[in-house]
């Protein structure tokens, strides 16, 4: 098992609803509600732990409310090397409808001072430099008030300074500047990779031509999601298509995090490029079934990656590696 750093700049507690259906400007009252300490690294690296790796969650977390995250890093298996800084954590709410339908509302997040930053750089050279060094980073989700695109730029730089894989999940002009620190992976939905693009890729053709634009641009991993139609992976391994199970999507939060802590184990594992794409496919469908992270402790998770299907469609000579 590998040893691997998820850094979250916004973390955030996730506030999820379960209403039957949303009414704007109503009160609606939930059928449930749920708090936790989440935010894209921290949830890519709940799930990574869960699956055996020795995980380490930084960024920054605001001092006045990290109660919550204290108490879940223990149960969530991962070791604490956040930064606290002065504030709160931000709080974002999820509608999740009974139709399937998803409304996230995600705050800003706290200021972050360019002493906030240098004390970031400092914890990760230390966990860098130690006699366990990891073997992976992943930087993932929005940027807090305070960085700027040419900071995040040079923090990522920073981070490949380190040599092991960065990959890196987030969206808007953050992933704009992702792509130009030339990570080992990025994951961008078939939205958030439009404007990268420069059109909207609704088609599998539109997605498989910017997903081997994003590989040639010098990515080795890109993976382009699109919800229940499923992933596009270009890589050294060569195209990969996969189409998720059919479930009842009853929370789709989590699911983008899951698929990357599921592809990461993979490739870490030394997985095949088949085994390592059905599994976290069928991780990330599982996740959609409840409010949080995937998990392959489901009952049914052998029938979820059998139901699941993979295609290799750059090589006519796979028919083995099909469900
Ligand atoms: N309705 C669904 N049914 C089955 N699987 C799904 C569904 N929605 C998402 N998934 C699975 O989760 C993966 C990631 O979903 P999606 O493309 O929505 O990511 P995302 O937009 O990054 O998610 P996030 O909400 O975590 O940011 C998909 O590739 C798919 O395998
Ligand atoms: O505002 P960001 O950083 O883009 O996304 C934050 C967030 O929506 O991402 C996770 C789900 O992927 C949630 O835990 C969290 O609230």
């Amino acid at each position: 098992m590998a040893r691997v750093v998820c850094i979250t700049l916004n973390p955030a507690l996730d506030l999820a609803f379960n209403l039957d259906a949303l009414t704007l400007g109503h009160v609606n009252r939930p059928t449930g509600a749920q708090l936790e300490a989440a935010g894209k690294g921290v949830n890519v690296a709940r799930v990574l732990a869960s699956l055996g790796h020795e995980v380490i969650v930084s960024g920054f977390l605001g001092e006045e409310n990290d109660a919550p995250f204290s108490l879940a890093f223990p149960r969530y298996g991962v070791e604490d090397a956040f930064v606290r800084v002065p504030g709160n954590t931000r709080i974002n709410a999820k509608l999740a409808e009974q139709s399937g339908r998803v409304t996230d509302i995600n705050g800003p997040g706290m200021p972050i001072e360019a002493s906030h930053l240098a004390a970031l750089r400092t914890t990760l050279s230390g966990l860098f430099e130690s006699s366990a060094p990891p073997q992976a980073v992943v930087v993932a989700g929005s940027l807090p008030p305070g960085i700027d695109q040419p900071t995040f730029g040079e923090l990522l730089t920073f981070v490949k300074g380190f040599r092991v894989p960065l990959w890196v999940d987030t969206s808007g002009p953050a992933l704009l500047t992702a792509i130009a620190a030339q990570p080992a992976a990025v994951k961008p939905n078939e939205t958030e990779l439009a404007d990268w693009a420069g059109s909207a890729l609704d088609s599998d053709q539109q997605r498989q031509a910017a997903a081997k634009r994003l590989h040639a641009s010098g990515i080795e991993h890109a993976l382009i999601s699109a919800g229940a139609e499923g992933v596009l992976w270009v890589s050294q391994h060569g195209t990969w298509q996969s189409t998720p199970p059919t479930v009842t999507a009853t929370n789709t939060v989590c699911a983008g995090d899951t698929f990357v802590a599921g592809m990461l184990h993979g490739l870490l594992s030394q997985h095949s490029p088949e085994e390592t794409l059905r599994f976290a496919t069928a991780l990330s469908s599982e996740a959609v079934r409840h409010v949080g992270v995937g998990t392959s402790h489901a009952d049914d998770f052998d029938s979820l990656q059998q139901q699941t299907r993979v295609r290799r469609l750059d090589d006519t000579h796979t028919e083995g590696a099909t469900r």
